[in-house]
Formats: C-alpha cells, sequence, structure tokens
C-alpha cells in the first residue's frame, strides 16, 4: 500500500484529499443535519459518497484518471450547491477546488470544470452579497485558476520525462525492474479481483556472455534490442514486457493460462528460435514460466518462475519449463 502510495503521484493526491474532505465535510454534515437543513446534510453525504466511491475506484482498479476525474467534478459542483444551498461556505470550498482540480485530472479538463464551476456560481447562487463581491471573486477565481493551470502543465511535462527516466530501459525502451514491480502489483490485484488467470515468463539469453565475449558488446546490444522488436510484434497490446536485468526479460501475459498459454509459449519460442540471430546461428532462449495462483503474493509468483527459469538453464537450457506443471511438460531443444 505504502509502496502504491509513493510511487503513484495522482491515487496519493486521491487518497489525500479523499481523507481531507471526510475530515473537512463530516462536521459541517453534522451540523447541516443539527440545524435541521435536510437538503444541505443530504447534499455533503452526497459529496462524501462521491468521494468515497472515488477513492475506493482508484485503489481497487489502478484507474486513477477517471477517479480523479470523478473527484474533481464531485468537489467542484459540490462547493457550487453548497453555494446555492448555504451562500458564502460554497465560495469557500470552491477556492481549493480550483487548485486541486489541476492535481486530479488532465489540465484541460481542470481549467473547463473550474470555469464551469466559477460560472453557474454566478449565475445560480446567492452565494454573493453584490455585485462588486460577485467579479472580485470571478477575477480571483481567473487568476487562481491561471496560476494552477501553468504550474500543473509545466509538472506534467517534467513529471512525465522523470517517469520516462526513471521506468524505461535506455537501450531496449521496455519498461524496467523499477516499473515491473509496479505492474505486478495490479496484475494481482486484478487477478484477485476478477478471478482471471494472469502469467508472468522470464526470458534469459543463453551463453550471453558467450556472445559478447565473442562478437563484442555492440552485437549483444542489437541482439537484446532484437529480442524485445521479436516479443513485441508477436504479444497483445495489453501484455507487457520488462528488462528483469542483464540479458533477463519479463513477460506479463494477463488473461492467459492452461491451454492457451502452451499455444502462446509454443509459437513464442518458435518465432524466436527462427528470427533470433548471431552471425554463426540462432541465439537461443530458456524460459521459466508460472501462471499466479489464488491467494498468491507477487514475490512468491516471481520466486516460482525464477525457479522454473533455473530448470530450464540446468535442463539444458533453450526450453520451456512451467512452474505449475505442464499443459504440456518442459519442451525439449527439438520441440
Ligand atoms: N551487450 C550487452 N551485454 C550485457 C548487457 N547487460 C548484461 N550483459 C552481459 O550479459 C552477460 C550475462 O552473463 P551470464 O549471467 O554469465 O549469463 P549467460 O552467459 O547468458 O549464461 P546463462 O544465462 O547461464 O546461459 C554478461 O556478460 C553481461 O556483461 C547489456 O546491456 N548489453
Amino acid at each position: 500500500m505504502l509502496y502504491r502510495l509513493k510511487n503513484d503521484f495522482r491515487l496519493s493526491i486521491i487518497t489525500l484529499l479523499g481523507v481531507s474532505a471526510v475530515f473537512g465535510v463530516t462536521p459541517f454534515a453534522i451540523l447541516r443535519f443539527i440545524q435541521g437543513n435536510s437538503v444541505a446534510f443530504v447534499v455533503d453525504l452526497l459529496i462524501l459518497a462521491g468521494v468515497a466511491v472515488s477513492v475506493n475506484h482508484a485503489w481497487q482498479t489502478g484507474d486513477t484518471r477517471r477517479a480523479g476525474l470523478l473527484m474533481a467534478c464531485v468537489a467542484s459542483y459540490g462547493a457550487v450547491l453548497v453555494g446555492v444551498l448555504v451562500g458564502d461556505p460554497g465560495l469557500f470550498w470552491l477556492y481549493p477546488c480550483l487548485v486541486t482540480t489541476f492535481f486530479l485530472t488532465h489540465p484541460r479538463m481542470a481549467l473547463a470544470i473550474n470555469v464551469s464551476a466559477v460560472l453557474l456560481m454566478m449565475l445560480v447562487s446567492d452565494a454573493f452579497r453584490s455585485h462588486e463581491q460577485m467579479w472580485s471573486f470571478a477575477v480571483a477565481a481567473a487568476v487562481v485558476t491561471a496560476s494552477a493551470h501553468v504550474f500543473a502543465y509545466r509538472n506534467r511535462s517534467q513529471r512525465r520525462r522523470l517517469e520516462h527516466l526513471a521506468t524505461i530501459d535506455p537501450l531496449t525502451g521496455v519498461k524496467n525492474r523499477r516499473s515491473m514491480d509496479y505492474e505486478l502489483d495490479m496484475a494481482v490485484a486484478t487477478a484477485e479481483r476478477t478471478g482471471k488467470p494472469q502469467t508472468l515468463v522470464l526470458l534469459d539469453i543463453d551463453h550471453f556472455k558467450k556472445i559478447n565475449d565473442q562478437y563484442g558488446h555492440v552485437l549483444g546490444d542489437d541482439i537484446l534490442v532484437d529480442l524485445v522488436t521479436l516479443i513485441d510484434s508477436h504479444t497483445r497490446k495489453y501484455d507487457q514486457l520488462f528488462r528483469f536485468g542483464g540479458e533477463e526479460f519479463v513477460l506479463l501475459l494477463p488473461d492467459v493460462g492452461g491451454e492457451d498459454l502452451d499455444t502462446v509459449m509454443t509459437e513464442l519460442q518458435r518465432l524466436l528460435r527462427r528470427r533470433l540471430k548471431c552471425p554463426d546461428g540462432a541465439v537461443t532462449i530458456s524460459y521459466g514460466v508460472a501462471t499466479l495462483q489464488p491467494g498468491e503474493s507477487m514475490e512468491s509468483w516471481l520466486t516460482r518462475a525464477d525457479d522454473a527459469l533455473y530448470q530450464a538453464k540446468e535442463g539444458g537450457r533453450d526450453r520451456i519449463v512451467y512452474a505449475d506443471g505442464p499443459p504440456i511438460a518442459a519442451m525439449p531443444a527439438s520441440a
């Protein structure tokens, strides 16, 4: 949980704002109830429910884009409703929302939410005591929104650049081990939620040291790039390939298990045997394959795939070993 909070910026913002909203709005909901203002009480409850749905959706699915958008809408239009129902307090609520929308959703979408919320507040609410106060509010809201937009835009492009540098392997262009941990964590959560199989394949080029020694590191690098290109061309859009380290890669196959898995692996092995070459012939690969078991942790899943890879190496290399027993057992080199 801490890992996800530390590594997913938007999830951490959604969680922080969710917790703040619960502590900030609940006392007012209680106050409205005591005052007998049942409409405002119901609105506060709806805001809390919307916030809870956003936080829950973000944690359950990892889809922080939709969750952030929902939370931005709930907070901003909720503040407008509060303005309509109880006046002044809506204005105070809307101010922090004008900034936080930019942390929750795409800058363009945040801009649209802010403009529409401010216009709605000006058109339908009795929150303003005078026209002068209303226009002061509008100008201040425009300045806040413009500053937040510029900040969010720059922040977003810098964060993207940093994320790219931190998560992508510069040689092959696939995700590195750091991002793999996050994606495997997500795969475990998805399997628990949907019950669909998730399979992990560890691939390791055989005798890569010899290839490097014989032909040099530049050709070694080319083989790593070729391997990634070939796997990319063979796999589906939602399969994910990671560089685990050196000449070892991890392929994550969602919704693949049982007999399907055997077909996918056999075809992948056939393709790489045919197409991955060094100057004096084929480059061979050993595979360790593990399908996530019910209730299994990411660490155990990865360890089982690693053990299967170790068996493939020990068994003579150039073969597939299934940690969970064969759909069709370990494939000999001639298979
Ligand atoms: N060209 C190149 N070589 C790399 C890179 N990363 C690691 N290597 C090399 O990969 C080789 C891995 O060697 P080993 O771990 O002994 O494995 P191996 O020779 O493939 O032997 P087996 O895995 O047991 O079949 C080392 O020589 C590393 O220098 C890289 O980015 N480019």
